[in-house]
């Protein structure tokens, strides 16, 4: 019994939850590998699916006798590995809604998702070097020796006693474009309506090892994690420092016997850089049989360079918000055909369904035209925590049958349809720029400036100014070994092909890109870098 008499909470095996979804595998056959990762000796360590129920169940046991009650928010700050796979799953299992942040995130962020989540704990790993947690908040670390708590959370008295699908899963706060972090908040039936339409697309079987390249705060992490438990498959997470080291980042890859690669673009731009020889013999090896991107558009001519290295894998690219984990997933043609201008995203997961809608809210069914993707899905969120304006803005009558009390996500995004009715992502309706009162697409003059001889990346945006149009200004990255291309002779060659009010007003070379936490391209970042 809990201390306050209650009978202990627990989700019962037969309702879903993430913890029985992803220990399914643990019945079927405890001993296969559930996770593979670096070891504290530099080496690589495998926890069976059978000790890693067993570290869930320990760490249900300590976190149980705290006293918490379902509902009751935990920060789980972690590199992925498989101590805080087990942390997660024992926070599923009691129904304490698990908010994912790594230690890369900044201080004055946490701190920032603390005060909007008012968790009873924050739990980090043995090693973690975060100071500074509000008095308010218990705190806690976990390890392969189970929890050791250092401030035990205030105590509560508990008023539920099962934990419901309805209940949420995780939290996660995504970096609104607007500053305030919203936080996104998922169900286990949502998270799970998800993973189980993912399943249609068969990426996985128990054979496979799924590399981990996304930190834990990004859905994407939760994705992989999702998809290779709930496969009885291995995961491989990749630790954040191999990343920056390609060679390293490649021989982790070898060692670990990994079949799939997931990561968004960026995790392959220092491999391409610096280590294709490496890739491409790794490629003809034909261990490596999946790589699954998403996040952002794939720059086409990195993707081709990646498939030429590796020829006999296939490709997916995984398109969706956070807010309903994702939409689609779609198989990418290796090689991709000539004169491809954009990869699709094809048609939205098993049970869920994709729809264009005009600016008046008409249904957009005319190939080639460009609409608002909405998204009806059992896998949509609960809404953005403590904030019903955000999430009523986003969470609409479903236009085609506004009586019915059907709802559908307005995803933001654009996208035209193509003759089989599959979609083209066509980027942000908020990203959509007019210059001098014209439509500017900024992935047409990325991909002009890209087949420029020695350019090995363009990104394209406008920049902000007080008075006057915004300018468009371009940032472009080469070949390490070739000369840095003539601005001048850029410019011309983009003048001999767009139209005058698409060509940049400036372009600034750069070593790379700057990435978010999550790795994809900050173009926040980029602009400042003019502006200094
Ligand atoms: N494959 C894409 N091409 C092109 N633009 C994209 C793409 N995937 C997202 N995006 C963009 O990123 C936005 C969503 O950003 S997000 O909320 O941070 N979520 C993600 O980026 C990852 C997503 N939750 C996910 C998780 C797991 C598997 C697949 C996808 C979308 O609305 C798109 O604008």
């Amino acid at each position: 019994m809990s201390p306050n008499g209650a009978r202990p909470v627990r989700a019962h095996a037969s309702v879903d939850n993430l913890r029985t979804y992803l220990l399914a595998a643990a019945r079927r056959d405890p001993d296969r590998p559930a996770v593979i990762q670096a070891a504290a000796d530099g080496g690589l360590e495998t926890v069976t699916y059978g000790e890693l129920e067993r570290r869930v169940d320990r760490l249900v046991d300590a976190l149980d006798a705290l006293g918490l009650d379902v509902g009751d928010r935990v920060i789980l700050e972690s590199d992925t590995n498989a101590d805080a796979v087990a942390t997660l799953l024992a926070c599923a299992t009691l129904g304490l809604p698990f908010t994912p942040t790594s230690p890369e995130v900044p201080d004055e962020r946490l701190l920032t998702i603390i005060d909007s989540a008012e968790p009873a704990l924050h739990i980090q790993s043995d090693h973690g070097q975060r100071t500074g947690i509000p008095e308010t908040v218990g705190t806690a670390r976990f390890g392969p020796g189970g929890l050791t708590v250092e401030r035990a959370p205030a105590p509560r008295v508990r008023r539920r006693r099962v934990v419901t699908p309805i209940d949420t899963a995780y939290i996660t706060f995504t970096s609104g474009t607007t500053g305030r972090p919203k936080g996104v908040v998922m169900s286990h039936r949502g998270v799970i309506a998800f993973l189980r339409g993912a399943e249609a697309a068969r990426l996985v079987t128990a054979e496979d090892r799924v590399a981990n390249t996304s930190p834990l705060q990004f859905d994407f992490a939760l994705f992989d994690i999702g998809l290779a438990l709930g496969h009885g498959a291995t995961l491989v997470p990749v630790p954040r420092a191999r990343l920056n080291w390609p060679r390293r980042f490649l021989s982790y890859l070898r060692d670990a016997g990994v079949t799939q690669v997931d990561g968004v673009p960026s995790v392959w731009r220092p491999v391409l850089r610096h280590e294709s020889d490496l890739l491409a013999e790794m490629g003809q090896e034909g261990v490596l049989s999946r790589i699954t991107f998403s996040g952002e558009d794939f720059p086409l001519d990195e993707l081709r360079r990646l498939q030429e290295l590796l020829p006999k894998a296939r490709f997916t690219n995984g398109y969706g918000a956070t807010e309903t984990m994702a939409a689609s997933i779609t198989e990418v043609p290796n090689p991709l055909p000539p004169g491809t201008e954009r990869l699709s995203i094809g048609y939205a997961v098993a049970g869920a369904e994709m729809m264009l809608l005009g600016s008046d809210g008409s249904p957009v069914d005319e190939p080639g035209t460009i609409g608002e993707i909405y998204l009806r899905s059992p896998s949509l969120f609960s809404g953005y925590w403590r904030d019903p304006e955000a999430t009523r803005a986003v969470v609409l009558p479903d236009p085609l049958h506004p009586g019915s009390g059907q709802v559908v996500f307005k995803t933001g995004d654009l996208a035209h349809m193509g003759p089989e009715g599959e979609l083209y992502f066509r980027g942000r309706v908020d990203s959509q720029v007019q210059i001098r009162g014209n439509r500017v697409e900024l992935g047409e003059v990325e991909r002009r400036i890209g087949q420029f001889a020695g350019v090995t990346g363009a990104v394209a945006m406008v920049l902000p100014r007080e008075d006057g149009d915004p300018l468009l200004h371009a940032f472009v990255t080469c070949a390490p070994a070739g000369p840095a291309p003539d601005t001048r002779e850029v410019l011309a060659f983009c003048r001999a092909a767009l139209p005058a009010y698409m060509v940049p007003h400036g372009l600034s070379v750069v070593n790379e890109f700057p990435v978010t936490v999550n790795g994809k391209v900050d173009r926040t970042a980029l602009a400042a870098h003019v502006a200094s």
